[in-house]
């Protein structure tokens, strides 16, 4: 079955974003279509999924977060994956969340792949 992904990504760590792509993108079905936005960073995301919400069979969420000085790191990791998590059971639609949220450039660097994890298990969400 032709099945229809919005993926939306966030440009605010670019080099990290185009690996959690495409490493998303290597695992998605040939067959699938696949539109992808892109969006200034992770807070961005949930409102555009949601105004997307009726147009696709699944989504995936890529970005990254970066702790800093300040509490802002919490605030944007919290918001984003709450907000994800409750568009995702609302709409019974699958998000995968493929934002990381790292104490540094090294984790993240380390876990710019994580892209296909979120892939692979919307993939197995579509599926039951
Ligand atoms: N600090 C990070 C951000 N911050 C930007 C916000 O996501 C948002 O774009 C801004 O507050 C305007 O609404 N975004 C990331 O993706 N990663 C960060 O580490
Ligand atoms: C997400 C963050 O914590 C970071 O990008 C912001 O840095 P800071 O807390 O130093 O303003």
């Amino acid at each position: 079955m032709k099945r229809k992904y919005l993926i939306v990504i966030a440009d605010y760590y670019k080099d990290i974003s185009k690996g959690l792509l495409s490493s998303a993108k290597s695992i998605l079905p040939k067959s699938s279509l696949i539109k992808i936005i892109n969006v200034p960073g992770v807070f961005e995301i949930p409102v555009t999924i949601s105004k997307n919400i009726k147009k696709y069979d699944a989504f995936l969420a890529l970005g990254c977060v970066i702790k800093g000085q300040t509490p802002h790191f919490d605030f944007i990791s919290h918001s984003s994956t709450d907000a994800i998590m409750k568009l995702s059971v609302d709409s019974k639609k699958p998000i995968g969340n493929g934002i990381i949220t790292c104490l540094n450039m090294r984790q993240a660097i380390a876990r710019k792949k994580k892209g296909r994890e979120a892939a692979q298990a919307v993939i197995s969400v579509l599926s039951q």
